[in-house]
């Protein structure tokens, strides 16, 4: 019996060149326990019942086990080859951030008009499919927040200058004016184009590192067309300590375990703050969808045995694949007279 994958998922619709799409998009790279973030990930925007596909940029020191397992979610994955900033002394705020500048080959993934950017270590709680609708031409995101250590080595810390309450320490005028609005690149509402990418690696190969490596990078880049979104589309935890005037948890659909200790697959609560209760519930919050089966991904397969109805079922396939929900067709071939 010849089985022929005739694939109407995602990709094939790919290869259609049908119109192009939107998808979520994150990153993973090495053979460590990030892969649980973008499982949760996947998992979570499956919970939100996204009608879009989330599509995994991982390095090639991602092992085949890894990459199964993120199949068998329903990710799509795609190896890309790093991206590594020019040779430099820059001690990044965190030694790894180095690897962080291969995500700029996302805007590489041009089958897609719009993308949704998320960090593996974010979670996603309530469906936020309206964000591709935002404005073309822009770089959506949420602002960052100045007031923990790891801007220590920034003037704006050394004043207790924060974006975030910019009344509350006035930027001193010998300093000259204070910095542009600086968004936090653990999310972001981007449009994947082959200019743009070009020019974001010939100026990143003259731009000096700094700490915060690509997101450094990133808001100079796109300094001018950065639009500011709420806080709720990607909750940096240490908002929670530092600015609770400006969150409103029970309306929070986006959650960034980015502060020290908070990433749910290494949490121990031992680091500070990691004790709180909100950090306690977002944790567990995170920990019920990861370990949810019913929201393990069910590859559907659908055998075709009569020719004259594949071209339909392909055509519904594919519209199914733009919904998420990709179908994999199988044609078996009538076996030939002997
Ligand atoms: O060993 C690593 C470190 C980072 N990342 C990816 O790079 C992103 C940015 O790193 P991280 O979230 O740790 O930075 P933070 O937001 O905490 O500063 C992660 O979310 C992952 O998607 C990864 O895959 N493996
Ligand atoms: O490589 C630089 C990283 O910079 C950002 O993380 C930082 C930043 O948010 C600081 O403002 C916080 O103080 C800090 O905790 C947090 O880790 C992004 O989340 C991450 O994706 C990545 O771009
Ligand atoms: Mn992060």
């Amino acid at each position: 019996m010849a089985l022929q994958n005739v694939a109407a998922g995602v990709k094939a619709v790919d290869h259609f060149g049908k119109q192009r799409r939107a998808a979520y998009v994150t990153f993973l790279a090495g053979n460590g326990d990030y892969v649980k973030g973008v499982v949760g990930l996947a998992k979570g925007l499956r919970k939100v019942k996204s009608a879009h596909p989330l599509v995994v940029a991982l390095l090639p020191d991602v092992p085949l086990d890894h990459r199964l397992l993120l199949e068998d979610q329903g990710c799509i994955v795609r190896e890309i080859e790093p991206v590594y900033p020019p040779e430099n002394q820059t001690r990044f705020a965190m030694p790894y951030y180095v690897i962080n500048y291969s995500k700029l080959r996302i805007w590489e993934f041009v089958e897609y008009s719009k993308m949704i950017y998320l960090d593996g270590d974010i979670q996603v709680f309530d469906n936020i499919d309206h964000l591709f609708d935002l404005e073309d031409g822009r770089f959506h995101a949420v602002m960052d927040c100045f007031c923990e250590k790891t801007w220590s080595h920034t003037p704006q810390y050394k004043i207790g200058y924060c974006q975030q309450c910019p009344e509350k320490v006035t930027w001193p005028a010998e300093m000259g004016h204070p910095p542009a609005l600086y968004f936090n690149a653990g999310m972001f509402v981007f449009e994947p184009g082959l200019s743009t990418y070009g020019s974001l690696l010939n100026a990143l190969h003259t731009t000096t590192p700094t700490p915060f490596a690509e997101q450094d990078f990133l808001n100079m880049f796109f300094k001018d067309v950065y639009k500011p979104i709420p806080n709720l589309y990607n909750l940096v935890l240490a908002m929670l300590w530092r600015h609770p005037e400006n969150v409103k948890l029970d309306q929070v659909k986006v959650v960034h375990y980015c502060a020290a200790g908070s990433k749910p697959w290494r949490y121990t609560g031992k680091e500070e703050n990691m004790e709180r209760e909100d950090i306690k519930m977002v944790v567990n919050k995170w920990w019920d969808i990861y370990n949810d089966e019913c929201l393990d991904y069910k590859r559907r397969v659908v055998q075709i045995r009569n020719e004259r109805a594949l071209q339909p079922l392909i055509a519904a396939a594919a519209a199914m694949a733009e919904t998420n929900a990709p179908v994999l067709l199988q044609y078996v071939a009538a076996p030939s007279a002997a």
